[in-house]
């Protein structure tokens, strides 16, 4: 299977437990795929798949293909800290390292060894301009990331994600920690982003989902249910185990 990105029959075990069962899965380019479905269905195991981020978990094993242009990164070859520049991931709660803003932003480029300011300043300036964040902090770039509040941080940790020009960036719950202000802003953030790269976010909450994203997959205990465009999903699901979950009837 030569694809653009996607898995083929995945599974991740913790020990011997099977967290993600088999599962296919393709993203479009241009696109956000939106994976809903109950706490501990393995939304946040797959998505961590996706950049091996789940080979930092020492019980973890993956088994199956992660496609991206017909090399599979699921190969233990993989280089996988290029792989991870590839493939941005910004997590649930924002992580901005204890240096001032410019250094959040300048520290990836500056690890792959570039060094020239002028070149730094503009990464950093044109991260913060895609993270629409720019114009809240042009004139404190020196102060500690820090004193950013929660909405800031979190489009802050989206600029670092992207100051090492990934095709790929990984959403998981992004807003969830957020106000109703700075979510908003994120999910436009979302949308103006998926032109220039893919992006695949879990969230649990499913207004996001219908408004963020354009594909949609419902996972239930570690199988992927149903996949389909988000309209479809949340409007006539093919099967009555997403409907009973949209529809709140879960449970
Ligand atoms: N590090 C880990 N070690 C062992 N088991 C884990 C680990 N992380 C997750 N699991 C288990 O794997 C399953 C899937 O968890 P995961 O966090 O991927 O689900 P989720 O759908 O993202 O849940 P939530 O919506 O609550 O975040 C759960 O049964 C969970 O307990």
């Amino acid at each position: 299977m030569s694809q653009a990105f996607g898995t083929e029959h995945l599974s991740v075990f913790y020990g011997d437990f099977e967290a993600v069962k088999g599962i296919s899965l393709e993203f479009p380019a241009q696109s956000v795929t939106a994976l809903i479905g109950p706490s501990g269905c393995g939304k946040s195991t797959f998505l961590r798949s996706l950049n091996r981020m789940n080979d930092t978990i020492s019980q973890a094993r993956t088994t199956g293909h992660i496609w991206m242009n017909g090399s599979d990164l699921n190969d233990p070859a993989t280089d996988v800290i290029k792989l991870r520049q590839q493939i941005g991931m910004v997590w649930q709660k924002p992580n901005p390292f204890f240096k001032s803003i410019y250094n959040n932003i300048a520290f990836g480029p500056r690890y792959r060894g570039m060094k020239k300011k002028k070149q730094l300043d503009e990464i950093v300036e044109n991260s913060l301009r895609k993270a629409a964040l720019w114009d809240e902090v042009k004139d404190r770039l020196n102060e500690s990331a820090l004193s950013l509040s929660g909405g800031q941080q979190q489009r802050l940790c989206i600029a670092r994600a992207l100051s090492v020009n990934p095709n790929i960036l990984l959403l998981d719950e992004p807003a969830s920690a957020l106000d109703p202000v700075s979510t908003g802003k994120i999910e436009e953030l979302i949308s103006e982003l998926k032109n220039e790269l893919r992006i695949v976010i879990v969230t649990h909450n499913m207004q996001q989902a219908a408004r963020v994203s354009d594909y949609t997959a419902y996972f239930y205990l570690g199988k992927m249910i149903e996949r389909d465009k988000t309209d479809k999903i949340f409007t006539n699901p093919e099967n009555k185990l997403t409907q009973d979950y949209i529809s709140g009837r879960f449970g």
